[in-house]
């Protein structure tokens, strides 16, 4: 033993043993001290990136935003957080002429001729249109944060399937409406140019600008093209099977708070009128039928997991988290204790009524519980508004505002909701 540990022993009467731990010890603290900034599990636990939410840097809200809102994605939910922090922070949100309907003449390629006047310049866009970047940059002020948001193929066609039966002729012409049927042989019902064939076949692929009848077994560069012309502009490609992490990621892009982006979900279908789970071979045939949009899919999930890590995957859980219980509580405030999605017949407030594709698809909402009035449910109404209703409300408010009578706008009186699209039934 070394005369300095020999003195050591003399005068505390510790064992050798007692000793040689406590020298263990103390050199383990000193290495985890002086190496702990190069130890791969402190940062992983901790990661610096991602501070409090209290503590976020100070930067100010991003207050110019363009939302390609693709179909059947969960796209009428985040078009609705958006409108909302629109309103609250008094943006102008571009909408679509009323020849348009509440779509930017989607499927036409998109035109600022579109844009209803009294709503431009816009700040704020999130109606569905066809992607064009050129005409988009034309209306759009410098500055605009692009972002889309995209869906697992085959959930996303079972969805498209089911929403668009009766007003998609690929799918009319299917036997029973059965989604094996199609399928099985989708070239017998698919003719590529008719009239809402988009639906049918590659609807990312076509909402993102791209050409939906290209095959990336084909073709390989041409998806690769496409890729890289949507990471050009597109500044965060959300993922709707993880709709929270994605929003994490959007406030944080946006330095918005946590509050703007709490939301309700919107546009669901029952489950009487979904497949409760999609057979991993009808899976399998729905990708290989939209194998663009599945190249397309799984090349931004692998790149939204890798946003996931830069910001640190810890924070981005632990946000996610708070979220969905700041979430929960606003749900239970504004539409009861345990609030409930429901069919549309069972919806007393009109303003709440989503609208329904066909008989044979029924698409929930929120109700407000009976005798509410005040401001609180005016933001309650807001936050589980379909986008028929929310869209007709803006447009009448955004022309009133820059018009003669700038009065308030009464968001209780609207009138019945249209059909959200110029899908004309005899299609
Ligand atoms: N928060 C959240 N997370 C995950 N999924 C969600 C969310 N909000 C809506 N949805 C689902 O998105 C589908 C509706 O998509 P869209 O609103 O884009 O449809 S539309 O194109 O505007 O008609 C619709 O899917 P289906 O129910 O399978 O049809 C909704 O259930």
């Amino acid at each position: 033993m070394p005369p300095i540990l020999q003195r050591l022993q003399q005068a505390t009467k510790m064992s050798r043993r007692k000793i040689l731990l406590l020298v263990l010890g103390c050199s383990t603290l000193s290495l985890l001290i002086h190496q702990g900034a190069q130890l791969s599990w402190y940062p992983k636990l901790f990661p610096l990136s991602c501070p409090p939410l209290q503590d976020s840097p100070p930067r100010p809200k991003h207050m110019t935003v363009a939302f390609l809102k693709t179909h059947k994605t969960a796209g009428t939910t985040v078009q609705n957080i958006l409108f909302r922090f629109a309103e609250r922070h008094n943006l102008t949100v571009a909408l679509p002429h009323p020849s348009c309907e509440h779509q930017f003449c989607y499927p036409r390629n998109f035109s600022a001729h579109f844009v209803h006047p009294a709503t431009r310049p816009p700040h704020v866009l999130a109606s569905h249109l066809r992607f064009d970047r050129a005409e988009l940059q034309r209306l759009m002020p410098p500055g605009t944060v692009y972002v889309t948001i995209l869906r697992e193929p085959a959930a996303m066609f079972e969805s498209l399937f089911s929403y668009y039966n009766q007003y998609c002729p690929a799918f009319r012409r299917v036997p029973n409406s059965s989604l094996e049927a199609f399928l099985s042989a989708p070239e017998a019902y698919y003719r590529a140019g008719e009239h809402f064939a988009m639906f049918a076949h590659n609807t990312l692929a076509y909402d993102l600008g791209g050409d939906n009848e290209r095959s990336p077994r084909d073709d390989a560069a041409y998806l690769a093209g496409l890729i890289r012309q949507v990471e050009e502009v597109f500044s965060l490609v959300m993922i709707a099977e993880y709709f929270d992490e994605s929003l994490v990621l959007l406030r944080r892009l946006l330095a918005w708070d946590l509050d703007d982006v709490l939301y309700a979900r919107l546009n669901a279908r029952a489950a009487s009128s979904r497949l409760a789970a999609i057979p991993a071979a009808l899976a399998r045939a729905a990708r290989a039928w939209n194998a663009l949009d599945a190249g397309l899919y799984d090349h931004f999930n692998a790149t939204f997991w890798r946003r996931v890590a830069l910001a640190g995957r810890a924070c981005v859980e632990r946000e996610a988290r708070e979220l969905r219980e700041a979430r929960e509580r606003l749900l239970r405030r504004c539409f009861g204790d345990e609030p409930v999605l429901r069919p549309a017949a069972q919806i007393r407030t009109k303003q709440l009524q989503p609208w329904q594709p066909s008989r044979k698809v029924d698409i929930m909402g929120y109700d407000l519980p009976s005798g509410r009035a005040g401001p609180a449910t005016e933001a309650c109404l807001k936050l589980a508004m379909p986008e028929v209703q929310y869209s007709s409300y803006l447009l009448r408010k955004q022309k009133r505002r820059g018009g003669v009578r700038p009065r308030p706008e009464p968001v209780l009186d609207n009138p019945p909701p249209r059909p959200i699209r110029a899908l004309p039934r005899g299609h």
